[in-house]
């Protein structure tokens, strides 16, 4: 997909979306953070709008990892299995509080003989969705050594988790109920946000990547906001001018909507 074209309309946040249980959450915030608010307001996003953010995907062979960024991405299931060889990656554009915003989704294979090509794509991740099949219990048992190797590659105090159960089509409500008991103690021990998903009927999968671009966003903003730091808040963006000069210094007019 070409990342410049226009963002879909389907694609606009305009409000954060809500976690789906809150015993296991990055944050049960109703609203995204006050400054992330008040800096899109103000277009004071720095650069932003203008990065692309990782995220990848790993977990067992045939968890159901490539079916759900295509039923997000692409809208489509394929009930065939197709291993993915190494990696294969798609680009999702969104537009979060009036801002440009791109994830960059890293689709890894799980197969033991595929593992090391993929591992050589962990480096740089914002966020990490681990995988597992709701209706296989081992899968979820390596969820932590695919968290392992993942944060291997990645700064533990700023990437997102997110843990998944997938094919939730597969599970009874009893199977269902024992299964989310386990996977919610998984996330909490690994402090990922929990989510339950089927790709074959799309239940969950448009809410938890909407979930995934908003929290990632935030995270950016935040940083963005942290770097630049309160010397720089509200001063005004130069174009064209050099990374180490990127502000000017001499509009110090305070923002008006920050707490
Ligand atoms: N019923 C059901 N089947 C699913 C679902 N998601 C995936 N599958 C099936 O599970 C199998 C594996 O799916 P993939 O998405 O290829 O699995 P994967 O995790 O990408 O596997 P690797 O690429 O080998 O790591 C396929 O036959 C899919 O049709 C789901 O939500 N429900
Ligand atoms: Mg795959």
């Amino acid at each position: 997909m070409n990342i410049l074209a226009p963002v879909r309309r389907d694609r606009v946040l305009a409000e954060l979306p809500q976690c789906l249980r809150k015993e296991a959450a990055l944050h049960v915030l109703k609203d995204f953070h006050p400054r992330v608010t008040c800096a899109c307001q103000e277009h004071r996003t720095g650069t932003v709008g203008f990065k692309i953010s990782k995220v990848i995907v790993v977990g067992d062979l045939s968890v159901g990892k490539t079916c759900l960024i295509n039923r997000f991405c692409k809208d489509t299931f394929d009930k065939n299995y197709k291993a993915t060889i190494g990696v294969d990656f798609e680009m999702e554009r969104f537009e979060v509080l009036g801002i440009p915003f791109s994830l960059q989704l890293w689709d890894t294979a799980g197969q033991e003989r595929f593992k090391c090509i993929a591992s050589t794509y962990y480096r740089g991740a914002q966020a990490i969705i681990i995988v597992f099949n709701l209706n296989d219990v081992a899968s979820l048992e390596h969820t932590k050594q695919w968290l392992a190797d993942a944060l291997r590659e990645n700064d533990p105090s700023s990437v997102l988790l997110f843990l998944v159960g997938s094919k939730k089509d597969l599970s009874t409500p009893a199977q269902y109920v024992l299964m989310e008991r386990d996977a919610l103690k998984v996330a909490q021990e690994m402090k990922a946000e929990y989510w339950a998903v089927s790709s074959l009927t799309g239940e969950n999968v448009r809410e938890f990547f909407f979930r995934v671009a908003a929290l990632t966003f935030e995270a950016n903003v935040l940083a963005e906001l942290e770097k630049s730091g309160a010397r720089r808040i509200g001063d005004v963006v130069r174009i064209n001018s050099d990374d180490n000069n990127l502000y000017l210094t001499a509009n110090k007019k305070k923002p008006t909507c920050c707490p």
